[in-house]
């Protein structure tokens, strides 16, 4: 019980420093802020779905080193760098200020003093003794027999069973049998089968696995330590018995005379099986999965690797020497590539046992964290150059076929400095291996499966907290949810909050909803309120109304010719001029951008008459389009928030609701200001042109006697007409970008191929060729 108050509890912390994020968050803004106590805490746990690629983006705007400030008295500032010179110098030049420090050996308690948790005179003492054992070349003649074995009578066997079967397979879990397999015998000398076509679970396997989820609850933990010790103990009391025939770590008495060691002691043995299984199953089975999973989007890499095998005649059985293996150059740069992109050990953890300055400049406390990102390092442009994202063997090779050195403050996947992964070798001739035999022999299919993207039913809370995990990519999960859910999903808001929703794509249901059964299905009063800018406008009007508004503008757009002339005149003089300017200039341009100053233009001469000329070469910021802009930004935040908060926000005035105060203010002024005008130019020319007139005058001309629900003279209904329609614009535009330009014959313009137009949200398209007509 005290557990599931204590999860209740969290979730609700959480929840509550998402919702204070979102409260005050300024928009689009990528930079944490630091608030007073919390620091940049909230917008960590609002990034916490993409921490990674967040921590990427980061690193990239603020030079390679981010200082993150935790909660006060928490303890939690850290230093992420991803910066090689920092990199060197902590890691390989300054090596004895750096530790892991404390707060690493209590976090991995676990693990007790393995190698990968000590520090210092202890950590020297085991580095200098498992040094000795791995380049010894006795375990590596161990090692390759073993691994070979592993892979003819554990993987080969299984993966044709499967193949036969046509059975869908885990490759992670397959991988990570073989490399626990392997370095249990490695170790101890005895084989966990846990690689075999039942697929066991082994219990060693699996606590390590409870350790690692675990984390943070206590109870799971202590049984995994249980297990732990149970298990390696009857490792450790068998291989006794049969120390003098045994090949592993465990026959160390003699090997080992460092001081620190004591092989008698069976504490150190557990703590030396532990860190060798912690070392190197989950890595290399990690790099082994990302491989796979970046060849199948890279079929030209499987081929070039398969032509590589074929070109150094590698024997298309199983056992090729460890010779043969070093020869596949490509195959060792692809390799490399993807442990780049995907390194494992994503995270590395130092402390200065002294203050010290880092070559960025930074200053750095005694005892502070410092975080290397290795995930970071590896896709960093200004470290690897604008190809950084993509996966591209080509890169590890030089021009005379060699493979290219990498300096590992720069490629830190297998750590940097003293500290180096020690099964570095081990793990590129396993992977090696693992890759020639599968590609010799077999077809991947990678099988894409949906995540589970089912939001959780939290009490109190509802789904709220799994909408605000996704909300980067809303869409996209609503397309998953709504096709795990038969089409129809019942949204459980927070308690109270009256957000429960339901979500249809029902075709049958929308029929009903929208046609059959109109006069029961209204917009409804919360509707009006959340977009209340638009005032008693047509988009936020329901019955009578809405009725009365539906007919007088079908009668005014039944004059489409205004419309028509004033479309094709923007074009000519306006959009077409400004991106011959562009493409002539070679400029990168914001698309969007442009196509919304062109609906915005046309629909506010189509309204209003007059034009405001957002649309040239100066771009200049227009109040009305930018209030515009600010009112559906406030909209979509209504949308989203629990009602009480947006009330809240607009009391207070804070955030984009005092945006959206500020907004409206504008809308009335401007249209206050058109209106008033367009009275005055209505009166002194009574016999003007209906063909060419704007909406306004139509609207103000209006024959009130037809509508009874509307009043030409009430202001309030014309300024709620013009700031309604203008919506228009912003659905053109969705629509524009969508489908190419391609309007043909009449004037042609060319954009030079190449020209990068950059749209928002960091989407860029590259033009071939842009084509428009002017009938
Ligand atoms: C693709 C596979 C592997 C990768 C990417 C990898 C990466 C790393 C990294 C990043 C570290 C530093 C960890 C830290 O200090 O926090 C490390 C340390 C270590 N690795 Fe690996 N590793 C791999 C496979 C292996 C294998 C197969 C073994 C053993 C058989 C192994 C043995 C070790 C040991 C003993 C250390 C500790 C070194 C020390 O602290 O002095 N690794 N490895």
């Amino acid at each position: 019980m005290a557990s599931i108050s204590l999860l209740e509890a969290s979730i609700a912390i959480l929840c509550f420093l998402i919702l204070f994020y979102l409260l005050f968050k300024k928009p689009h803004d990528r930079f944490p802020r630091n608030w007073p106590v919390v620091g940049m805490l909230p917008r960590l746990l609002v990034s916490l779905h993409q921490l990674y690629d967040y921590g990427v983006e980061i690193l990239e705007i603020s030079d390679l080193t981010f200082l993150f400030k935790g909660p006060r008295f928490f303890g939690m500032d850290m230093l992420f760098t991803v910066d090689p010179a920092n990199i060197l110098h902590i890691m390989s030049s300054n090596f004895s200020n750096y530790i892991k420090g404390s707060d690493f050996q209590d976090v991995f308690d676990v693990f007790g003093d393995g190698i990968i948790t000590t520090d210092s005179e202890l950590w020297k003492n085991l580095r200098k003794s498992y040094q000795a054992m791995v380049h010894h070349q006795e375990f590596q003649r161990f090692s390759m027999s073993t691994m070979i074995s592993k892979l003819k009578d554990g993987l080969v066997p299984l993966l044709n069973h499967f193949a036969e079967e046509g059975t869908t397979v885990d490759l992670q879990d397959l991988f990570g049998r073989l490399t626990f397999d392997t370095i249990l015998i490695l170790i101890t000398g005895s084989d966990p089968r846990s690689l075999s076509i039942e697929m066991h679970e082994d219990e060693l396997a699996k606590a390590l696995d409870d350790n690692w989820m675990g984390l943070g609850q206590e109870k799971k933990m202590s049984q995994a330590n249980a297990t732990f010790d149970r298990v390696c103990s009857k490792y450790i009391s068998a291989k006794r018995e049969e120390i003098i025939r045994s090949q592993g770590v465990l026959n160390g008495e003699a090997r080992y005379s460092h001081k620190l060691l004591k092989p008698s002691d069976d504490k150190f043995l557990r703590d030396t099986i532990l860190a060798f299984i912690l070392a190197g199953r989950d890595t290399t089975a990690s790099a082994l999965s990302w491989f796979f999973w970046l060849l199948s989007e890279n079929p030209i890499v499987v081929a070039k690797i398969r032509q590589e095998i074929i070109d150094n005649d590698l024997p298309r059985t199983t056992g090729n020497g460890q010779e043969n293996l070093d020869k596949l150059m490509y195959l060792q740069g692809a390799l490399f590539e993807a442990t780049r992109l995907y390194p494992p050990v994503s995270f590395g953890r130092k402390s200065p046992v002294k203050s010290d300055v880092l070559p960025s400049g930074h200053k750095v406390d005694a005892n502070s964290k410092i975080i290397i990102c290795l995930y970071a390092l590896g896709r960093m442009r200004a470290v690897w150059g604008e190809d950084a994202l993509q996966f591209k063997p080509e890169r590890w090779i030089t021009e005379n076929g060699s493979l290219r050195h990498e300096p590992s403050s720069k490629f830190i996947a297998f750590n940097s400095g003293p500290r180096t992964c020690l099964g570095k070798h081990l793990a590129i001739t396993q992977m090696k291996m693992v890759v020639v035999e599968i590609l010799q022999n077999y077809e991947v299919k990678v099988i894409k499966e949906n995540p589970k993207s089912y939001p959780w039913n939290w009490p109190v809370l509802g789904m709220l907290p799994g909408v605000l995990v996704r909300l980067h990519r809303i869409y996209d999960c609503s397309v998953e949810v709504l096709e795990n859910s038969n089409l129809t999903f019942q949204f459980k808001g927070p308690w109270f909050s009256g957000m429960d929703i339901l979500v249809t794509v029902v075709p049958a249901n929308i029929h009903y909803i929208l046609s059959s059964n109109f006069s029961n299905y209204i917009k409804g009063p919360e509707f009006q309120e959340i977009f209340e800018a638009y005032g008693d406008g047509i988009i936020n009007s329901d019955s009578e109304l809405w009725r009365n508004l539906r007919k007088s503008s079908q009668v005014i757009f039944s004059h489409q010719n205004f419309s028509k002339s004033t479309t094709r005149s923007k074009l000519k003089d306006g959009l077409l001029p400004l991106l011959s300017h562009f493409a002539d200039e070679e400029m990168v341009v914001d698309l969007q951008d442009v196509f919304q100053r062109f609906m915005f233009d046309t629909t506010f001469i189509f309204i209003t008459g007059s034009d405001p000329r957002s649309l040239s070469i100066e771009m200049p910021e227009v109040e009305f389009a930018k209030a515009l802009d600010d009112v559906g930004e406030a909209i979509v935040y209504r949308h989203i928030t629990p009602r009480f908060l947006w009330k809240l926000q607009k009391w207070i005035g804070i955030g984009t609701e005092k945006k959206m105060m500020k907004a409206n203010a504008v809308l009335d002024r401007v249209c206050a200001k058109y209106i008033s005008a367009k009275r005055e130019e209505i009166r002194s020319q009574e016999n003007a042109d209906e063909e060419s007139e704007d909406l306004l005058t139509s609207h103000i001309k209006l024959d009130a006697s037809k509508y009874e629900l509307l009043n030409p003279e009430d202001d309030k209904f014309l300024r709620d007409f013009t700031v309604a329609m203008d919506l228009m614009k912003t659905v053109i535009v969705e629509i524009l970008q969508a489908y190419e330009i391609n309007v043909v014959s009449g004037q042609k313009i060319e954009a030079k191929p190449g020209l990068i137009l950059h749209m928002k949200h960091g989407l860029k398209v590259t033009t071939a060729k842009i084509c428009c007509s002017l009938e």
